[in-house]
């Protein structure tokens, strides 16, 4: 059976798969349609990235003493669960206004209250898309603070979108915001300001 973990690793996650509903799919073809004229793109997703940048951070921020057996196995938290039990997204960005549109359908093992997603996980995703529209404007980032206003809950295997919006450059400072809503738009599930700040090639993280 091929099933090499270099296979595992390249397939891109962003992309439809059987377990997305209609209305994640839906969307999706919308957003790609809005890709036909480069205003927009979809983001590829790995569960582990072998960009230059991840590279870049290994190179000048990772302390080789972090880098031990269990750590090279390492896979992006959001991209570890099977396909339709976890995190099932697709991102696009919109350079020219500094934004990021996240299509989120959370499944079952994402589960807080019964038939609601867990605040952590929806946190988890804000932190994923915000952290994005961060990364795309000022390189690499790290989350400072993320404060999220839960207003309503989202149920559970539900497909909704996430709008985030780069407000403001401070040096090294990036103010990101970020709604979610109900695909048709009438209901606003949270309300989140966060804080990314460009790590600083002087210092290596401890
Ligand atoms: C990391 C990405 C790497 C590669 C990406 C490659 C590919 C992408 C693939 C997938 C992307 C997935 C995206 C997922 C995004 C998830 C991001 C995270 O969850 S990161 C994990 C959670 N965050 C942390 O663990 C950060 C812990 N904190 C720190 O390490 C440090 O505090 C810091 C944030 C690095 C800042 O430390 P520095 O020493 O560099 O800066 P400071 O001199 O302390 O501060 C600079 C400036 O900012 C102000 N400030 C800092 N923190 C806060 C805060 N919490 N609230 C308000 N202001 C803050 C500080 O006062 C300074 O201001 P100034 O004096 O006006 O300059």
């Amino acid at each position: 059976r091929l099933f090499s973990s270099e296979k595992l690793t390249q397939r891109d996650h962003s992309l439809p798969n059987p377990s997305w509903s209609k209305d994640l799919r839906l969307l999706f073809d919308q957003f790609m349609k809005k890709c036909e004229d480069s205003s927009w793109k979809r983001l590829p997703s790995y569960k582990c990235e072998s960009s230059q940048r991840v590279q870049d951070f290994k190179t000048h921020f990772l302390d080789p003493k972090f880098m031990n057996e269990q750590t090279v196995h390492g896979q992006l938290f959001t991209r570890s669960f099977e396909d339709g039990l976890g995190f099932e997204y697709a991102m696009f960005c919109n350079d020219a206004e500094k934004r990021i549109v996240c299509l989120f359908q959370g499944g079952p093992y994402l589960q807080g209250v019964p038939g609601f997603l867990h605040g952590g996980a929806i946190a988890t995703i804000i932190d994923a898309t915000t952290g994005m529209t961060a990364l795309l404007a000022g390189g690499i980032v790290m989350t400072a603070n993320l404060n999220i206003n839960f207003k309503r809950p989202i149920p559970l295997c539900s497909t909704v979108v996430l709008n985030s919006q780069l407000d403001k450059v401070e040096g090294r400072k990036f103010f990101v915001s970020c709604n979610i809503h109900s695909v048709d738009g009438k209901t606003l599930y949270s309300e989140t300001t966060g804080l990314f700040i460009k790590l600083d090639p002087d210092k290596r993280l401890k």
